[in-house]
Parts: structure tokens; C-alpha cells; sequence
């Protein structure tokens, strides 16, 4: 499998997982996870359902304890560092959560300031303009003064990930965030993830199923399977049609956009896997 080197030279990985592994009851799903995230990338989770995805960024963003190995923060052992400062390091946007209902939007998304804030201490002019800016950048301003229980799916989606933008922290773990989103939001989100991680000191770790998006919008891509890390690697290094074959027990095909001059995908079953 292409697996690159998982040490960065010079430079303290933003996020590193060594050696984990996480169980749920007394069942292992996940082991062996060796995986440095390096500063301003935006790395591409993969694998089909149930490979440990959601497992591993919760591992990853603190709120799920590892059964071994260890997660480093910027360098600085997970565990050491207390939630309140994690929080402001680390914005993490689960894959479902059900948004409390009885809030405003720009409300839910001002939680994303609790860290920042001071106690007893109102809303400040930070935060106040750190939610208006977090809603413009999921273009959602128009919702602000609206109920939570009254967005679609896809707005509900998008306050949700307003929320983890406003508390600006540098890394993002973000578990499958453009479900429920349009085509158009999708490409709109990851191009966000991107310019942030670029340009804005961020680092991004997107647990993706769209396979296209993650070629566009991700510098690697690590691919879960079988209860570890298949392959890591640059998007051509790892999208082809061997692990794709292996890790999703698909057929991939590349082909080139006519405009664009990308590479993209195109799957078909494999006979051989298709149950009746
Ligand atoms: N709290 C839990 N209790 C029992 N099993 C769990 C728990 N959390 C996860 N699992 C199991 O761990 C495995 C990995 O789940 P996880 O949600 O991490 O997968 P995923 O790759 O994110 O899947 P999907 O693509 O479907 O979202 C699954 O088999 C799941 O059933």
C-alpha cells in the first residue's frame, strides 16, 4: 500500500496518532493507526461504512478515549491538555447531533465561543463578529435570527459546522460534514476547508464518502480498512483502482474532465461482490 512517510521532517505535525486503537464494548475497532497530520493540510478520511471513521476522528479530537497508543496535539500528549484548551485548539463537528431545538441559529452558533469566553462574562465583540462571520462563510446569514427547529437538513448541517468555524480553533476534524448539503454547498464547504487551511492557518482532517471531493479538495488521504490504516498518500498515490478495488470492493475507473483537465472517478460493482 502507499503508505508515506508518517514523520515530517523539521517541521512538529499539527495532529499525530501513534499506535492507536479503540475499542467499542469488548469488540477492537480500530488498531495500529500510525498517522501525522502535517500544519495546513487538509487530509481525506476514507473507508467503507463502519471502518472506524467516525472512531478515529473522535479518538483524534479528545472526546473519545483511545484502548492504546497515543494522539498528539501540535506535540503535546492529548490527554495532558485540559478540555477547555482543547476546545479552543480543536473544532470538531460530529457526523450527527441532533441541534437543540430551542435556540436561535446565531445562539447555537455563539456555543461555539465558549471557550473563548470569559466566566460569567456576555458575548463580546469577538465573538459576535466571529458568529457573523462563521455564518457568511457557510452562507447562512440569512437564518441567523431563525429557530434551529425550523432549517432543513442541509441548513441544520451548515449552522452545525458555523458553529465549529466561530470557535476558531486551528485544527478542524470534521466527520462527513457536506451530508445533507447540495452540490452546489459541497463543492462551496470544501473549497472553505481548503482556502482555510491554505491561507488561515488550519488544518483540516474530513472524513469523506465522496471519493471526487476528496480528490479535489485533499493534499493526502488516508484509507481505512479492516480495522486499520490501508494506504495514506496523495490523492493519485491512493485513489487507484487497486485500493479502491480492495478497501471498497468496487471497480474504478480514472477518466479526465473535458474542461477541466481533473482526473475523476467513475465505479462499477465488481460482479464478484455483489450479494443477491
Ligand atoms: N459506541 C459504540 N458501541 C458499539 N459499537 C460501536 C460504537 N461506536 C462505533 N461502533 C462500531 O465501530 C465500528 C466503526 O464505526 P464508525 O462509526 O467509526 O465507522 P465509520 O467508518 O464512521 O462508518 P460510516 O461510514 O458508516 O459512518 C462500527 O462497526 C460500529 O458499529
Amino acid at each position: 500500500m502507499t503508505i508515506t512517510a508518517p514523520h515530517v521532517v523539521g517541521t512538529t505535525p499539527a495532529l499525530a496518532a501513534s499506535g492507536v486503537a479503540c475499542k467499542a464494548g469488548p469488540r477492537t475497532v480500530l488498531s495500529g493507526v500510525d498517522l501525522d497530520v502535517r500544519p495546513g493540510e487538509v487530509l481525506g478520511l476514507i473507508g467503507s461504512n463502519g471502518t472506524g471513521k467516525s472512531t478515529l476522528l473522535r479518538v483524534l479530537a479528545g472526546v473519545r478515549p483511545a484502548s492504546a497508543g497515543e494522539v498528539l496535539l501540535a506535540g503535546r500528549p492529548l490527554g495532558a491538555i485540559r478540555s477547555r484548551e482543547r476546545a479552543r485548539q480543536i473544532a470538531f463537528v460530529a457526523q450527527e447531533e441532533a441541534a437543540p431545538s430551542d435556540l436561535l441559529v446565531s445562539e447555537m452558533v455563539a456555543l461555539g465561543r465558549v471557550p473563548h469566553a470569559r466566566a460569567w462574562g456576555g458575548i463580546d465583540e469577538a465573538s459576535r463578529l466571529a458568529v457573523t462571520e462563521a455564518l457568511h462563510l457557510v452562507d447562512l446569514e440569512y437564518a441567523a435570527q431563525q429557530s434551529m427547529d425550523r432549517l432543513s437538513g442541509g441548513e441544520r448541517r451548515r449552522a452545525l459546522i458555523a458553529r465549529g468555524l466561530a470557535q476558531e480553533a486551528p485544527l478542524l476534524l470534521l466527520d462527513e460534514p457536506t451530508n445533507h448539503l447540495d452540490i452546489k454547498h459541497q463543492l462551496a464547504l470544501m473549497r472553505l476547508v481548503r482556502r482555510l487551511c491554505r491561507d488561515l492557518d488550519r488544518t483540516a482532517v474530513v472524513a469523506l464518502h465522496d471519493l471526487d471531493l476528496a480528490a479535489t479538495f485533499c493534499d493526502r488521504i488516508a484509507v481505512l480498512h479492516a480495522g486499520g490504516l490501508f494506504a495514506l498518500g496523495t490523492p493519485d498515490e491512493v485513489l487507484t483502482p487497486s485500493v479502491l478495488h480492495d478497501a471498497f470492493g468496487v471497480l474504478a475507473t480514472r477518466v479526465t474532465h473535458p474542461l477541466t483537465g481533473r482526473t475523476h472517478l467513475l465505479f462499477s460493482h465488481d460482479e464478484r461482490e455483489i450479494h443477491p
